[in-house]
């Protein structure tokens, strides 16, 4: 569904994201876990044909956006790390809205928009304007949405950043029923914990490296190892990184 091959992207003098390479099959919840500035977001904004990469390939679906971005973009639902909601909108107008864009029938964006809205727990407030939902109700609508056209492949920027238990335990039971119907996910995150929960497979990138890319069970046993110390795993990798890079600056 998504495939990335030696992807490099800067700004200005500065390589956000290195020579990047993955591949998340169908049906998969790929977590893309980094540090603060590691390159999550550079990478979702290619992934999601934002920006695109200087160098590399990029394929979703098998298409690229040089070729097939509407192929690609009728397919994929985007939710960003710091959305923008027009708050004077109400959600049912928001959605009536993104469907128009979308070229979506009147009927079929008022039948599904309410079953998410309902889905959301949000039903109730489909008339009330975005401006006076919480940050929670904001989240879930935004990433309902992103669900309005039935795409293949979702891709959530830090689903759960500034979210209470409550609604972070939604917002996770949506993207696995997302995932449940065969569908792909990929998500970024801070947090192992989250990946641990949600995901299948898990990328650690930083500064705009790969340095891990396992499944859940073989990263939590790489953790385990290292005393359950997640910080202690990123430097380990990171280390592992310094040595190769030394390598290839003092061939041994
Ligand atoms: N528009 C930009 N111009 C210049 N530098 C940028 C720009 N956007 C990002 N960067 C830099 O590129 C690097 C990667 O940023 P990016 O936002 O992709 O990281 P991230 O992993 O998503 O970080 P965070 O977890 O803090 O959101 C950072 O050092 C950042 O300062």
């Amino acid at each position: 569904m998504i495939k990335l091959d030696g992807v490099v992207k800067s700004y200005q003098n500065f390589v956000a994201v290195n020579g990047l390479s993955l591949h998340v099959p169908e049906g998969t919840v790929f977590g893309f876990l980094g540090p603060n500035g590691a390159g999550k977001t550079t990478t979702i904004r290619m992934i999601t044909g934002i920006l695109e990469q200087d160098e590399g390939d990029l394929r979703i679906f098998g298409h690229t956006y040089r070729k097939n971005r509407n192929e690609i973009l009728n397919r994929l639902g985007y939710v960003p790390d710091r959305p923008f909601l027009y708050g004077k909108l109400t959600a049912n107008e928001l959605l009536r809205f993104l469907g128009s864009l979308r070229r979506l029938p009147t009927e079929v964006v008022k039948r599904r928009g309410q079953g998410l809205l309902e889905q959301f727990q949000l039903g109730e407030f489909g008339n009330q304007l975005i401006e006076r939902f919480s940050h929670g109700m904001r989240q879930k609508l935004v990433l309902a949405a992103a669900l309005l056209h039935e795409p293949d492949l979702l891709i959530v920027d830090e689903p759960m950043v500034g979210l209470d238990p409550r609604a972070a335990k939604q917002v996770k039971q949506l993207i696995l029923d997302f995932a449940k119907s065969g569908k792909s996910v990929f998500m970024s995150t801070h947090t192992l914990e989250v990946a641990a929960q949600l995901c299948d497979q898990v990328g650690i990138i930083h500064k705009g490296r790969l340095v891990a890319n396992e499944s859940i069970p073989a990263l939590t046993e790489r953790i385990e190892a290292n005393d359950g110390d997640l910080e202690a795993v990123f430097m380990a990798l990171t280390k592992d990184q310094r040595n190769e890079e030394m390598r290839e600056v003092i061939p041994q």
